[in-house]
């Protein structure tokens, strides 16, 4: 995929920002307390869900204050895009997740179809309970499983396509601090 720079630049220039670093932060630091409060006693085994996963798991992580262990899986269905497709696993979980408390961290639940293929491996491969923390929530009647939540929720959003904080916009601006909407999308 060719991307002009140009029209990357400007999408950032002309984009609304929905949440700041400060907004982002605060949020995260709230989840942080919640999984200290359930998870503390669990061992769990954490996931961050690459790529967009990373800046929320990296600010979650240093906040969190018990025995931990890390790991990242990488599942993607937006590969630039965005609109998503069909799932495709690009990194497995390589440890054993049998009888493990898991913790998946991902940046955002929009359909769903991510956090719910990563849940259903999860349990197949043996995991004792799996808990899911997301920095953002998208609000709409399109989720993959309407029953399903996410367990631990920093902010919701509105049905626009963001990026910012770990997500991007035809791979660019993972790194813009804080969250922002497409202008038109
Ligand atoms: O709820 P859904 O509609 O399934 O979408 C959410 C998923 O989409 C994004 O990943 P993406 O496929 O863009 O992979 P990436 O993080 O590597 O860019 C995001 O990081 C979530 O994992
Ligand atoms: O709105 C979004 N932005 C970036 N990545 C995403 N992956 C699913 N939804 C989105």
């Amino acid at each position: 995929m060719s991307v002009e720079l140009a029209h990357i630049r400007q999408v950032m220039a002309e984009a609304d920002c929905l949440y700041t670093a400060d907004q982002l932060d605060a949020a995260i630091a709230r989840l942080a307390g919640e999984i200290n409060r359930d998870l503390a006693e669990r061992n769990p085994l954490v996931f961050c869900v690459m790529n967009g996963g990373l800046i929320f798991a990296g600010k979650l992580l240093a906040l969190l204050d018990f025995p931990l262990e890390l790991s990242y899986l990488h599942a993607t269905r937006y590969r630039g895009e965005t609109s998503g497709g069909e799932l495709f696993w690009k990194a497995k979980p390589e440890m054993s997740l049998i009888d493990r408390d898991v913790l998946i961290v991902d940046d955002i639940f929009d359909e769903g179809h991510t956090l719910a293929a990563i849940v259903d491996y999860c349990k197949h491969a043996g995991a004792r309970a799996v808990h899911t923390a997301v920095l953002i929530d998208k609000e709409h009647d399109r989720k993959a499983r309407p029953e399903m939540d996410a367990n631990y929720v920093g902010l919701p959003c509105v049905d626009r396509y963001i990026f910012g904080y770990g997500m991007d916009y035809k791979g660019y601006w993972r790194n813009a601090p804080g969250i922002y909407a497409v202008k038109g999308m």
